[in-house]
């Protein structure tokens, strides 16, 4: 699914509101009315306790109104507190007027903030979407004072004080809401790393937007999920043999990182290869039989590094970085493999940190090439970001000068492409911060362009099924558990996932 700026998800509203032919405060009430749905699911009146809706000027705090009417008639004990400010907005005062007269409400005085108990549900309806500066004066003091107050904080849309998809000074006061509700479509400030203390956990509710505008929007932000990816994995054919879907290289590992290849090999095989073969140095040989049978061993000459690059003749794609090391010799087989490489190619780890120390090197990158650094080695291969919106400027940059694809690895993993599109990935969980997982990812990745896949799907599709398999195996193994051959052994599933979700 899309994901849209600030100014987009105000035009959204207009385009539902004309095309439904709906007052935008009935629209006001839907988003009302699936936030109270989300709440009540979750907490009793019991549980809840006492409710404090704290409500600013605009149509955030008109949701907050709107909140509270609801919560009131369904038995839940609600307190209304209100900015002061100059002007509310239309949907705004129609609500309060709604509002019954049974609901306590407090217009907020900065000298004189609620005592707030220690277990006290908030709801966090000061400011959304039409932010338009940091906060200042009473907003500020109040998001201050429940921030120290370590309330229970559900954020109606947005944590107040954050901007939807820009950065705000590093000194602003923004709420440390624990759910953010969000309306219909991620936002990218839930998705940054920066963020996370104030976002929380973001469940998304439907309010019914107009499905014709979010089509047509433009945008290059993507949310992947399932839906986003079906029928882009094919079918394996009746006829299909292991002529049909590829055969991969992977060059991978060095003494001491043999295990990098070995589970790098054993992803590439679970993610429906035709065949793999798997160059190591001299000393991997042994396990590397013994562990992946069915993958066939090509040793390097040197016994611990990689240091001559094969005949590339056989292959439809190859995969370079797991466990290589950075020796010299190594660096030769990188510089011989961009070179001469007529084959899609997949860069990870130690082959990511050898380009970004030799800009020469980098030079020789081709197009379309996918590489998969986490922020440390994409640091190495650009510069410092200042912090998570200028790392997704360098990103898109050095898509853009390099024609090439970049999953910057994460919790919501960024594949950049070359026309300067972001997607995030869906899946995976913290589980999935173990030695190992990156490489498994490059197995992955590495299957799926021997087969043919354009380097977009199969960025997309192997993000995704990489965190689905990370999520299936946490199912089992618990978070703290999970080592990086678990998610090999649920790619199968994953990938079923993806295939049995497309009918005809
Ligand atoms: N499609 C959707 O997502 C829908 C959104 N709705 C709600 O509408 C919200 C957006 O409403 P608005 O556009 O009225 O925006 P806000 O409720 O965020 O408030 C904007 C108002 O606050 C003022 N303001 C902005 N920054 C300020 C600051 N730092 N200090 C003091 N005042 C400031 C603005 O001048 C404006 O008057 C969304 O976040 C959501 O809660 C729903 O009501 C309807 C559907
Ligand atoms: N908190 C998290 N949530 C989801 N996925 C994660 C999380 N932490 C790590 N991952 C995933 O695990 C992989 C880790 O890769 P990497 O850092 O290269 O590990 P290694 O070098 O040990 O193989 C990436 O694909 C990343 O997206
Ligand atoms: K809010």
């Amino acid at each position: 699914m899309k994901i849209l700026t600030a100014a987009q998800t105000r035009q959204a509203d207009a385009a539902t509101i004309r095309e439904q032919t709906i007052t935008s405060e009935a629209l006001m009430e839907r988003a009302a009315t699936a936030f109270t749905g989300w709440l009540m699911a979750r907490q009793t009146p019991a549980e809840a306790g006492e409710i404090l809706v704290f409500c600013g000027p605009g149509n955030n705090g008109g949701d907050g109104l709107a909140v509270a009417r609801l919560l009131h008639q369904a038995a839940y004990h609600v307190q209304v507190y209100l900015l002061p400010a100059d002007r509310y907005s239309p949907d705004f005062q129609a609500n309060q007027r709604s509002l019954p007269a049974t609901v306590p409400r407090t217009t907020l005085d900065a000298a004189a903030l609620p005592t707030i108990a220690v277990d006290a549900l908030v709801i966090d309806a000061l400011f959304g979407t039409g932010l338009s500066r940091p906060l200042a004066g009473v907003a500020a003091a109040v998001v201050a004072h429940l921030n120290q107050a370590r309330a229970r904080v559900v954020a109606i849309d947005i944590p107040s004080g954050l901007f939807a998809d820009a950065p705000q000074p590093a000194d602003a006061p923004v709420m440390r809401a624990r759910h953010t509700v969000g309306f219909e479509l991620p936002k990218l400030a839930f998705l940054l790393p920066q963020n996370a203390a104030f976002v929380g956990q973001w469940p998304v509710v439907p309010i019914g937007l107009s499905s014709q505008f979010l089509a047509q929007a433009a945008s290059k932000l993507y949310f992947v999920d399932a839906a986003f990816l079906a029928g882009r994995l094919p079918r394996r054919a009746t006829f299909g043999h292991k002529g049909t879907y590829g055969h991969a290289l992977l060059l991978a590992g060095s003494r001491g990182k043999i295990g990098a290849a070995l589970l790098a090999a054993q992803a590439c095989l679970r993610s429906g290869v035709g065949l793999l073969t798997v160059r190591t140095p001299a000393c991997g040989y042994d396990v590397l039989q013994t562990a992946a049978p069915e993958a066939m061993a090509l040793t390097d000459p040197s016994s611990d590094y990689l240091s001559e690059l094969p005949d590339l003749k056989p292959y439809s794609a190859v995969g370079i970085g797991p466990g290589i090391g950075q020796a010299e010799s190594t660096k030769q087989v990188l510089t011989q493999l961009l070179r001469e490489a007529q084959v899609p190619l997949v860069l990870d780890a130690d082959a990511l940190n050898l380009l970004g120390a030799d800009p020469g090197l980098l030079a020789l990158l081709p197009a379309d090439s996918v590489l998969t650094p986490h922020p440390r080695e994409f640091e190495r291969l650009t510069s410092p970001a200042r912090d998570d919106y200028h790392r997704l400027e360098l990103l898109r940059a050095f898509c853009h000068a390099h024609g090439c694809y970049v999953v910057l690895k994460g919790a919501y993993s960024c594949l950049g492409t070359p026309t300067g599109e972001l997607y995030f990935n869906s899946t995976g969980n913290p589980g999935m911060a173990t030695g190992g997982s990156g490489d498994v990812l490059t197995g992955v990745l590495t299957a799926l362009r021997a087969q043919q896949l354009p380097p977009l799907d199969a960025a997309l599709l192997a993000m995704y099924a990489h965190g689905r398999a990370g999520d299936l195996a946490a199912r089992n193994t618990g978070q703290a558990g999970l080592v990086a051959g678990d998610i090999t052994q649920f790619l199968g599933p994953a990938f079923e996932e993806l295939t049995t979700s497309k009918t005809f």
